[in-house]
């Protein structure tokens, strides 16, 4: 048998996958058979989480029983705010998290059992606490009390008020709900790989989970929100962000938000949706600073380096306009692609071989013979 090598897999198939693909010919990010950014703009991040799960849209009388399923889920055991607080001060919001989801799987009775039944209801279990995972980690982990989940908001209005401590105006609802379909499911990301590898050993779902929570947290991947914002707020103006970046990329730096394995030259599709949100949030809010310090690093990055936005870029401003705290953009990533996370998992399971690859052995060889004792 050949062998071949790809640093980083680079072009390689790892898996046979029904849930989604990343179309680079035909412009399509394909969900279940679905374009990504046709499902953005007219449903809702529910309607994806059903997608996904089920392969089909919704009906009205299946999204309020999955909305249920959620609700049903949203508390958490109180043990883990009792853990979140035994945490040492400085303690990352994605480390809070992947503790968080670690937890929960002492509280599964059936652990053994990977079935998709057993499966399913882990899934609704996991993205019904998500909310509150996510932001009493951060909460508990900054001083603040413990928020109380809200039943009477829909999911993404909900998981916005336990974050800020406030409910949504309809366009702050619409926007975040937007942002989490996009950052529902992208094909084979490290993350999904981190946790379809884990599955693969008939691991569980929520270690699965806790593994792909330390890879989203890297820069290279959803970390690199956070990074942007925290550029953006370094060089407050317009000049400031071109100068940052041309000095950034003199020194050979990466800039945090450009860039993309798929995409390479190509602008990542999700961005533009949320370039949109961006502008419709500074027109409502009378301030398009951000606005305009984004518009000149692209026209900066594509100018200097061939390098297009990818998501990451366009929703680190528009969560800051949407008032979220700048730590918990990763766990607001992660919150959101738990579903397609979760969908995977189950994939692997349901039709699973051990992740077991060769490597290009690059050191020495001796003889023992050789040495002289
Ligand atoms: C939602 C998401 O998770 S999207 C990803 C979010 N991550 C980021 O935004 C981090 C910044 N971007 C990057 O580091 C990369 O573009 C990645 C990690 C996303 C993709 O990496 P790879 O496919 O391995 O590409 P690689 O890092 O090899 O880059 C290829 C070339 O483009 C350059 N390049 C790629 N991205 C960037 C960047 N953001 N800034 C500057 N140069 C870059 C590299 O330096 C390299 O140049 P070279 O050939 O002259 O050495
Ligand atoms: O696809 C990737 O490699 C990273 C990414 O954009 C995502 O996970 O949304």
């Amino acid at each position: 048998m050949e062998l071949n090598y790809s640093p980083g897999l680079d072009g390689i198939i790892a898996a046979e996958t029904k849930l989604s693909f990343l179309d680079t010919v035909g412009s399509q990010i394909v969900i279940r058979g679905f374009d990504l950014i046709e499902l953005s703009q007219r449903y809702s991040y529910l309607d994806i989480v059903y997608l996904l799960l089920h392969g089909e849209i919704p009906i009205t009388e299946q999204r309020n029983d999955l909305q249920d399923k959620l609700k049903s889920n949203y508390q958490v055991p109180l043990e883990i705010f009792q853990i979140f607080k035994l945490l040492p001060n400085g303690t990352h919001a994605m480390d809070g998290l992947r503790t968080g989801i670690s937890v929960l799987a002492g509280y599964d009775q059936q652990m053994n059992d990977r079935s998709t039944e057993k499966n399913l209801g882990r899934a609704y279990r996991l993205l019904g606490s998500m909310p509150n995972i996510v932001a009493n980690s951060y909460r508990v982990l900054n001083g603040q009390d413990v928020v109380e989940p809200d039943s009477k908001l829909s999911y993404s209005a909900n998981f916005y008020y336990m974050i800020t401590g406030r409910k949504p105006t309809s366009l702050e609802e619409e926007i975040f709900d937007q942002s989490l379909v996009l950052y529902s499911e992208h094909e084979m990301p490290n993350s999904t790989f981190t946790a379809r590898v884990i599955a693969s050993t008939q691991s569980d779902l929520y270690g699965a989970l806790t593994g792909a929570v330390a890879s989203l947290k890297g820069n290279l991947h959803g970390g690199a929100n956070e990074a942007v914002m925290y550029m953006l707020l370094e060089a407050k103006t317009v000049e400031g962000f071109e100068t940052l970046l041309k000095n950034k990329l003199q020194n050979k730096e990466k800039i945090m938000g450009f860039g993309h394995r798929v995409y390479m030259k190509k602008m990542d599709p999700r961005a533009q949706i949320m370039k949109e949100a961006l502008y419709k949030l500074c027109l409502e809010q009378g301030d398009d600073r951000l606005y305009h310090m984004c518009e000149a690093g692209e026209k900066v990055m594509v100018q200097e380096k061939g390098l297009y936005p990818n998501l990451d870029y366009y929703a680190a401003p528009v969560y800051y306009m949407l008032g979220l705290p700048i730590e918990i953009y990763t766990p607001i990533f992660f919150g959101s692609r738990t579903i397609g996370l979760c969908a995977h998992v189950i994939e692997q399971h349901d039709n699973n071989r051990l992740f077991r690859p060769r490597v290009h052995y690059i050191g020495e060889r001796h003889n023992l013979e050789e040495l002289s004792v």
